[in-house]
């Protein structure tokens, strides 16, 4: 598991350990991944040109301490100071120490920041508030060749929820320390920050509100057949999805439930006659069921699936038609259920849902917020899909998914995802389990379709599920960096 705390928390945690050098050991771990940055960039790291942006907390503070062991070992350093009478002293100090040159010039800085083979974006950290500051702000813009390694988080992006409300330097790579910040996580910020390396320093922060599921919890959550399983036993998911107008979305919710670990597929909507030629295993007659799908493609029928859907005892998934059906009748459709309701919008859906407060935008930019803003209230679990897809319950805690790739933004890839998640209600994993485990296995089974980058369609991704389902149950292999198609760039793999 990969666990987000917020600055609070980590305030908190650092005070419990007032006294220890917490700063020395970030730094250590800092300077030693710069080191090997550069190694593996230009063989060794005397003679490497390096730019430390300083801003006037322990985080340019890091970046300082940083410089000065990296020019003890050769490096030619030079430090751009972003507010010069409030630069951290004794870092500052150890850099003038080893005769590196400093300076306020941003000029200076500039320039050095387009020829430099490693930058240090040492300019805020989690003490970070609102936009970039006039001095910092040019340096997002200014083009490079070197490696810009973030120290602790990117500049410009907030640390608790990974939203970006200006510019933003985007990294190489980030130096976090003690504890990953759920905006390393999520999207915008996430995509600033590249693969993302933890150095441990000591911390020990409460549970983490924001967490990310990895191989190994994957692996413990996949439902399984006990030797004395039957069909009806493992679960059986009933599918309200695909209509005359939309068949291929009932059709690709089937196909992705079948390889989510229920016992049985029972089909209800108007492309059962096609559904039952590609898919002869599944079941069309009425009976029990241990979860419900309701939306995709349900077009004429939505509001009476919605209606049978909600009036059941069983957890319901309700998602794309069935989430505007939703959206029409308010929270209040939601009250009476006395068995989990989870939602599965993209961020056009998520804005329907809540009633025009935000639009699509400001939902994909605010995932977290509106996430558990949309949780509370319809009291219900809520899966926002998208670059990061954030899953919510009404208390606040969330869950992201590390895997994924942006070839998933295809038609149908959704109606997949919701057959599977709905599976995995139906064998028995409560909706923050079967949401979260629903969108790794989606990711995988994206990346692996789409292999070094092209485009897949959303049979592809269902066709891959067995295949990541087998992986993923192995456990043991965390899915770390960012996807295919990202800017992980000309540091692949230096987040190992
Ligand atoms: N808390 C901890 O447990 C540890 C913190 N460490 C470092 O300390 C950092 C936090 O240090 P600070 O609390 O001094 O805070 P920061 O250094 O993150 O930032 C504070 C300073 O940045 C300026 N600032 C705020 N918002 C800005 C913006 N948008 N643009 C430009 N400047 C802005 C403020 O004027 C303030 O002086 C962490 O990010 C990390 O790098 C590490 O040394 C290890 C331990
Ligand atoms: N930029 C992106 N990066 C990664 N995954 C994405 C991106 N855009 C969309 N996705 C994923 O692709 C799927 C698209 O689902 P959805 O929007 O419901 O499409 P559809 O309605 O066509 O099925 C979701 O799982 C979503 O998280
Ligand atoms: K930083």
């Amino acid at each position: 598991m990969r666990h987000a705390h917020t600055v609070e928390q980590v305030r908190a945690a650092e005070a419990e350990l007032a006294g220890q050098p917490l700063m020395d050991r970030a730094v250590a771990g800092l300077a030693a991944t710069c080191a090997r940055v550069l190694i593996r960039r230009r063989g060794r790291v005397y003679g490497s040109r390096v730019l430390v942006l300083a801003g006037s907390g322990d985080n340019g503070g890091d970046a300082l301490f940083a410089g000065a062991r990296l020019a003890r070992r050769g490096a030619a350093v030079t430090a751009v100071l972003l507010t010069p009478e409030r630069a951290h002293p004794a870092a500052l100090a150890a850099l003038r120490a080893t005769g590196s040159q400093v300076t306020s010039d941003q000029e200076v800085g500039l320039a050095d920041f387009s020829r430099a083979d490693l930058i240090l974006d040492g300019i805020v950290g989690i003490g970070g508030s609102g936009p970039l500051r006039p001095a910092a702000e040019p340096y997002a813009h200014q083009p490079r060749r070197g490696v810009l390694v973030a120290v602790d988080l990117p500049s410009g992006v907030d640390a608790d929820t990974g939203e970006v409300a200006g510019a933003a330097l985007r990294a190489d790579l980030t130096v976090t320390f003690g504890t990953h910040k759920p905006s390393l996580l999520i999207d915008p910020g996430a995509g600033y920050a590249g693969p993302v390396q933890l150095v441990e320093i000591g911390l020990r922060p409460p549970t983490a509100p924001v967490e990310a599921l990895q191989h190994d919890e994957v692996a413990a959550l996949l439902p399984r057949p006990a030797a004395e399983s039957d069909k009806y036993k493992r679960g059986v998911v009933g599918l309200l999805a695909g209509s005359e107008r939309y068949p291929g979305a009932g059709l690709l919710a089937v196909a992705g439930a079948l390889h989510g670990g229920a016992g049985a597929v029972r089909y209800q909507g108007r492309a059962a006659e096609e559904a039952v030629r590609r898919h002869p295993e599944i079941l069309l007659t009425a009976g029990r069921v241990q979860s419900l799908v309701v939306g995709p493609g349900s077009g004429e029928d939505t509001a009476e699936s919605l209606d049978d859907a909600l009036a059941s005892q069983v957890p319901v998934l309700v998602d794309a038609d069935g989430l505007t059906e939703l959206a029409r009748r308010g929270p209040r459709a939601l009250a009476g259920r006395s068995a989990p309701t989870l939602l599965t919008p993209h961020a056009g859906e998520a804005a329907r849902l809540l009633g025009g407060d935000a639009s699509a935008e400001q939902v994909a930019a605010a995932r977290l917020r509106h996430a558990r803003e949309l949780a509370a209230r319809y009291g219900a679990t809520v899966l926002l899909k998208g670059s990061t897809t954030v899953v919510a319950r009404p208390d606040g805690t969330a869950r992201v998914n590390s895997t994924g790739t942006a070839w998933l933004a295809t038609a149908g890839s959704g109606d997949v995802l919701a057959g599977l998640i709905g599976a995995l209600l139906a064998a028995g994993l409560p909706p923050f389990d079967a949401a979260p485990v629903g969108a790794y296995l989606h990711g995988l089974a994206g990346r692996l379709a789409a292999g070094s980058g092209a485009p897949i369609t959303a049979s592809d991704i269902a066709a891959a599920l067995p295949a990541v389902w087998r992986d993923a149950a192995q456990g043991d292999r965390p899915q770390e960096g960012r996807p295919q198609g990202r800017r992980a760039g000309n540091v692949a793999g230096l987040g190992d």
